[in-house]
């Protein structure tokens, strides 16, 4: 699918006021800065043959299997019937209401116990549209395993529907669609900042839980019980196109019962070792700042990488790349610590752009190693926010080969192939003299949907270290478990 394509279509449904901005009320009754009414189409028959065109030329795309389509009620209806003509491929049509004479039909059309059905439908937001028609459709007889939206508001839909076995495949995002208005002056770059924060803040898939007092959505409107479709870190390391690495990652979390990394901040190599050894049976991941050390060695990451393998954690060097491709390959490869040799993971900021990736992969991705962008920062005043944000993650999908998720605050993107790491957390909200800022296991895991707790003087300062650990392991635990809809009670393994 040609992107210019997708640009132009952007642009057709801004001429057709199919997007508009403004203050609208959803069919959740949230209130959205944004809205789709992709109900006038029918108004503009060449533009429904080409939305038809783009959503089969994703079918073709994504090479999918199915045995008929069928457009979830009303707006989707007449895209459906264009493509099962134009292509001679069998519709069903899901009635909303039943008839009280004839045959009483929920799903119209004739198919066959065990049949494939695609979905095809307008816009998504939750996905619980698509899940309503699924749920029909099953009772049927029939299997749904995918389905095309045309419009993706990026707002946990493709999560929440991948939870219960469909994946969605968008044709436009949200994000994509802001990017070509703004470029094309139809909205200036206020509202386009707006819309995204709105978007990043209302994700109904994992924050459902988060605003639940809030006063504009009432309660019984908000979709609360989607947090128990939450994937479990296990389902995710399970995912067809995670990266390796991530997926060992997620399955030491998952056996160990540990979201926690300690970051081993001290001086001396004879008491990182001895943190490792002690503190490793709570810890997922171990983080270090190699250029501290007074007394780095190379017999140093050779022990630390023998901790790792007997107590199975990672290895995080914080190194924060910043430089042009060239130079980050030899800081990561050569010089006195020869990163890549030791450490699994690594991190870096993208102000250089794709430059720093490009320059890591080459080294990193033979070793089977893998890299965490640098989204946001946990210190007070960081400029790593807003559009800066955003460009991150679309830096990380371009990369998805090598980079495996983000050091950030709060969850950022829906792919659940990546993982996100949160520093600045400790037992009890605060911060430090020179603009640390401290929040809870429990927000950061359960209300910002991050997945790894990083601490560090909230361990290290402690009396008993590892008394202090499993106080985090177990609170960063809880706080997964509530999220999955668990109680800790509830988990046989505790
Ligand atoms: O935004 C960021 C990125 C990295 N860090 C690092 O995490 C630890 C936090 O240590 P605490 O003692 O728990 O404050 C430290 O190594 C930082 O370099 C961060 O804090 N914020």
């Amino acid at each position: 699918m040609a992107n210019a394509s997708i640009d132009s279509l952007i642009l057709k449904l801004h001429d057709v006021n199919a997007v508009k901005f403004g203050e609208y009320k959803m069919k959740s009754g949230m209130m959205t800065p944004i809205y789709f009414d992709l109900r006038v189409f029918v108004s503009y028959p060449a533009l429904m043959n080409e939305v038809s065109s783009l959503i089969y030329q994703r079918v073709q795309k994504e090479g999918l299997q199915f045995d008929s389509l069928c457009g979830v009620p009303y707006t989707a209806l007449p895209l459906a019937t264009i493509i099962s003509s134009r292509h001679e491929l069998p519709m069903l049509i899901r009635r909303k209401e039943t008839k009280d004479y004839g045959t009483k039909r929920l799903v119209e059309g004739s198919f066959r116990e065990g049949d494939t059905c695609l979905i095809i439908e307008d816009t998504v937001t939750t996905g619980s549209s698509i899940l309503e028609t699924a749920e029909v459709l099953y009772k049927e007889g029939l299997k749904v395993t995918d389905a095309i939206v045309l419009m993706d508001r990026e707002q946990g839909g493709v999560d929440m529907l991948a939870s219960r076995g469909i994946r969605l495949h968008p044709v436009i995002s949200m994000f994509k669609l802001l990017d070509v208005l703004l470029e094309a002056k139809r909205i200036d770059a206020q509202t386009d900042e707006s819309v995204r924060k709105f978007i990043r803040d209302n994700n109904t898939f994992r924050y459902s839980c988060e605003n639940k007092n809030s006063s504009d959505v009432p309660a019984t409107k908000k979709p609360c019980l989607e947090q128990n479709l939450e994937l479990s870190y296990a389902d995710r390391a399970k995912l067809p196109k995670i990266h390796p690495l991530a997926s060992e990652l997620l399955q030491i979390m998952e056996k160990k019962q540990s979201n926690l990394c300690v970051s081993a901040d001290v001086t001396s190599s004879e008491e990182l070792l001895q943190l490792a050894d002690c503190l490793g049976p709570k810890i997922c991941m171990l983080k270090t700042h190699v250029d501290i050390l007074e007394d780095y060695t190379a017999a140093f990451s050779e022990k630390l990488q023998a901790l790792a393998k007997k107590h199975n954690f990672l290895i995080f060097e914080d190194r924060k790349f910043a430089d042009i491709g060239n130079t980050v390959k030899h800081q990561y490869e050569g010089g006195l610590y020869q990163i890549s040799s030791w450490s699994h993971i690594v991190n870096a900021h993208a102000v250089p752009g794709p430059g720093v990736l490009k320059g890591l992969s080459a080294v990193g991705k033979p070793l089977g190693r893998g890299c965490l962008l640098i989204a946001q920062m946990s210190s007070q005043g960081s400029l790593a926010t807003g559009e800066y944000t955003s460009a991150v993650l679309k830096m990380a999908e371009e990369q998805s080969d090598f980079v495996i998720g983000f050091i950030c605050v709060s969850k950022l993107t829906k792919r659940p192939e990546f993982i996100h790491m949160t520093p600045g957390v400790q037992l009890h909200a605060g911060g430090d003299v020179l603009g640390q800022q401290y929040t809870t296991p429990e927000d950061v895991i359960y209300s910002k949907g991050s997945d790894v707790i990083i601490v560090g003087r909230g361990v290290l300062e402690a009396s008993d270290r590892l008394t202090a650990a499993e106080a985090y392991r177990k609170s960063g635990w809880d706080a997964y478990r509530k999220r999955l809809g668990q109680s800790s009670q509830q988990d046989p393994r505790t």
